[in-house]
């Protein structure tokens, strides 16, 4: 793997950047600081990673994002993984994202696990006319936090919202499931464990789930959206404050679809 994944060494990057740029301006007597500002640095680049069941969209969607086509026909399961390198605007800043599209299938488990580890984000993809892809979610979530860093970014995505004859899997599941899994993956870190999981599907806590939306890699529907809110995420954890107030994906989400028209197929 290549040394620049070494998150260590990036945040060192990071912390140098920072620290060389950072200011503080005062007041006339110099004596109290007003603002500190925390300048974006473009040339940082941020890992995100695709996964789930082989076969629910994850070339796809990478596809339609990074090429604005579908290319329907005959599924060529992923061997192994792969990169896209891709640039989203951000406030007028150039974010940049390295997108890891994983295989599915279960014999490249092994592989793809250690590519979780620099991950800043993971965008985790069911199939909403495959139940099975969904139920397996939960044992994904597993996966992930076994291998990936335990503030990974996580988005949930149902996708192939233009099947809606052959939708297995509603909306609402979906949105539940979301709201429920930072609850599991807080829950994965308990002692606890298996006894709880029900418990959450029923009382899942106040507090935010994961950011969930359907796509649909032939259409595009919300499949920019995608890619653009991880990026503002990311990019708002870069240069965030102490005292700042965090970044709200969910409403930023809910704004812009709300504007695409989300949801249809
Ligand atoms: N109708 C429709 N078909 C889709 C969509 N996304 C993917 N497909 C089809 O589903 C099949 C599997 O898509 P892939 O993108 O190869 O799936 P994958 O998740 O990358 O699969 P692995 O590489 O095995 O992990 C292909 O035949 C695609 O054309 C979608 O949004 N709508």
């Amino acid at each position: 793997m290549d040394d620049s994944w070494d998150t260590h060494r990036m945040n060192e990057r990071w912390k140098m950047v920072s620290s060389d740029s950072a200011y503080m301006s005062s007041t006339e007597d110099g004596q109290t600081p007003t603002a500190i500002t925390y300048p974006y640095n473009e040339e940082l680049t941020h890992k995100t990673i695709l996964v789930g069941d082989s076969g629910v969209g994850k070339t796809s969607l990478l596809v339609q994002f990074d090429q604005g086509k579908f290319i329907a026909g005959s599924f060529t399961s992923t061997v192994g993984i792969g990169f896209t390198n891709k640039v989203v605007d951000v406030d007028n800043l150039k974010v940049k994202l390295q997108i890891w599209d994983t295989a599915g299938q279960e014999r490249f488990r092994s592989v793809t696990h250690a590519y979780y580890r620099d991950a800043q984000a993971l965008l985790l993809l069911y199939d909403i006319t495959s139940k099975p892809s969904f139920d397996n979610i939960r044992a994904w979530l597993t996966e992930i936090h076994e291998h990936a860093q335990k503030d990974v970014v996580i988005m949930l995505l149902g996708n192939k919202s233009d099947m809606a004859a052959e939708r297995v899997v509603k909306t609402e599941d979906g949105e539940k499931l979301a709201k429920v899994m930072r609850d599991i993956f807080k829950w994965l870190c308990s002692p606890q464990q298996r006894r709880v999981f029900t418990l959450l599907m029923f009382f899942p806590s106040q507090e935010y789930g994961v950011p969930f939306m359907e796509t649909s890699a032939k259409t595009g529907v919300n499949v920019d959206l995608a890619f653009q809110a991880i990026g503002k995420e990311l990019k708002h954890r870069a240069t965030q404050q102490p005292n700042e107030p965090k970044f709200q994906i969910h409403d930023y989400i809910e704004s812009q679809k709300h504007k695409t028209g989300c949801c249809g197929p």
